[in-house]
């Protein structure tokens, strides 16, 4: 049995980035950059105004109620460069372009129309006031956004405002879920004795679903090793990571492991001192991946943010797998033995975080409402209401 640390970087070394795609912009948002993007543009790409007012020489200005000629207006859009002559204003709008020969935009608010001109309130306009500079943001040629760059909307923006349509990114991997267990149930059926609702593969598809995983593939398998073993076999030439629910203790018909090595699957990981999701299993065959998750569902779940997600992360290009943590007061106190570090499902806020109710590996009822993890490794069995504990923040905390 290893311990969490250790799991955690035999994650991070057995786990490598996936090939490159292409993709659309529009489609490229949640993917990491494989390739730098250069800009062919500027970026304004012509002097641009950023006020809606009027274009001087600023020299013009030298003492305050000078008034000047209006000779022409500037608008967003326009395609007609205009040239300004000293001792004249052109309107200008926000976004429109600065005419030729102008240094200065001065707002309207400092300003007032007449019939016969413009008078400026303001005397001794700086050079270049409300004048956004050609490539001020951006020149041709310059590297927009370097490879390994996560996108965000914002990155989208930017990519959109330089003219690029698509995107060569890591590809995200393709997810192949074997659900064991012969007392599980579709939802929707009758419920018989003894029976009780599969829910671990919808748990696992909307987690895969949330960080941007496309390809999900759900087979299903009865508690036999010939069935296992053959499910698995095809899997593990189909799909990228593979990840197995249940039947991974050691169960009179726990299979899941005996079909692992039956198919030639390497064992880089068995058994992790946490509770919940001691049975963990992390496997490779080929480049595929296989995490064998444990069965008890909330086990699953820690299992998956704790381990697959940074593994996930880390096949489309992201450095920064692992949930974000933050050191935080708990607001009750909890007590736990054994020599199993701790995961709880808790509540945290940006000023505390509170342990909830129900943390055995079979309750839902209390991940259902969590938005963190905290996590207590087995060298602090006991912690007091304030104290400073590790809170691991699920993808949707906010
Ligand atoms: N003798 C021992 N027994 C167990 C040990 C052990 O060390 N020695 N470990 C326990 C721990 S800890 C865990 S965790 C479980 C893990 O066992 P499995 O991975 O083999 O899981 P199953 O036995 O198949 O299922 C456990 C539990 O979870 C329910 N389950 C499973 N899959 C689903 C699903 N898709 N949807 C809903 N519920 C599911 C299943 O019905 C069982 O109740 O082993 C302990 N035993
Ligand atoms: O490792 Mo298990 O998840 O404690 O029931």
């Amino acid at each position: 049995m290893i311990s969490v640390q250790e799991a955690k970087q035999l994650i991070q070394t057995s786990t490598q980035v996936l090939s490159k795609e292409k993709r659309t912009l529009a489609d490229a948002v949640g993917y990491v950059l494989a390739e730098d993007v250069g800009s062919t543009l500027a970026l304004p790409p012509f002097r641009q105004s950023s006020m809606d007012g009027y274009a001087v020489f600023h020299e013009d200005l030298t003492t305050p109620d000078t008034e000047l000629p209006l000779v022409g207006e500037s608008r967003a859009g326009t395609d007609t460069p205009l040239l300004l002559a000293r001792g004249t204003t052109i309107r200008v709008l926000t976004g429109a372009p600065v005419p030729e020969g102008a240094t200065a935009v001065v707002m309207k608010e400092k300003t007032e129309q007449r019939e016969s001109g413009i008078v400026f309130n303001t005397a001794q306009v700086p050079e270049g006031l409300n004048v956004r500079a050609i490539g001020q943001q951006i020149r041709p040629h310059e590297v927009a956004m370097p490879a390994n760059t996560y996108l965000t909307p914002g990155s989208v923006g930017f990519l959109a405002a330089l003219n690029v349509e698509e995107v060569w990114v890591f590809r995200k991997p393709l997810v192949g879920i074997l659900v064991t267990g012969d007392e599980l149930v579709q939802p929707g059926m009758p419920l018989r004795f003894g029976q009780v609702y599969e829910s671990s593969s919808a748990m696992l598809e909307a987690v895969l679903k949330a960080e941007g995983v496309e390809s999900i593939t759900i087979q299903y398998v009865a508690d036999e090793e010939a069935a296992t073993t053959e499910a698995l076999r095809g899997m593990t030439t189909k799909y990228d990571l593979v990840l197995t629910t249940g039947g991974v203790s050691v169960g009179t018909y726990d299979f899941v492991g005996t079909a692992l090595e039956k198919i030639g699957v390497d064992s880089i990981f068995y058994k992790v001192k946490q509770r919940p999701g001691k049975p963990l299993y992390l496997g490779r065959k080929d480049t595929a991946r296989i995490v064998a998750l444990p069965g008890n569902p909330a086990a699953t779940l820690v299992c998956f943010y704790e381990y697959v997600l940074p593994a996930i992360r880390l096949m489309y290009g992201r450095t920064d797998c692992f949930l974000p943590a933050l050191r935080l007061p708990i607001t009750n106190d909890y007590s736990f033995s054994g020599e199993r570090d701790e995961f709880l499902k808790a509540i945290a806020t940006t000023e505390a975080v509170t342990a909830l109710e129900g943390q055995e590996s079979f309750v839902l009822r209390s991940f259902a409402l969590a938005n963190a993890l905290i996590y207590l490794p087995s060298s602090r069995h006991t912690v007091a209401k304030g104290e400073l504990v590790e809170a691991h923040l699920l993808p949707f905390f906010c």
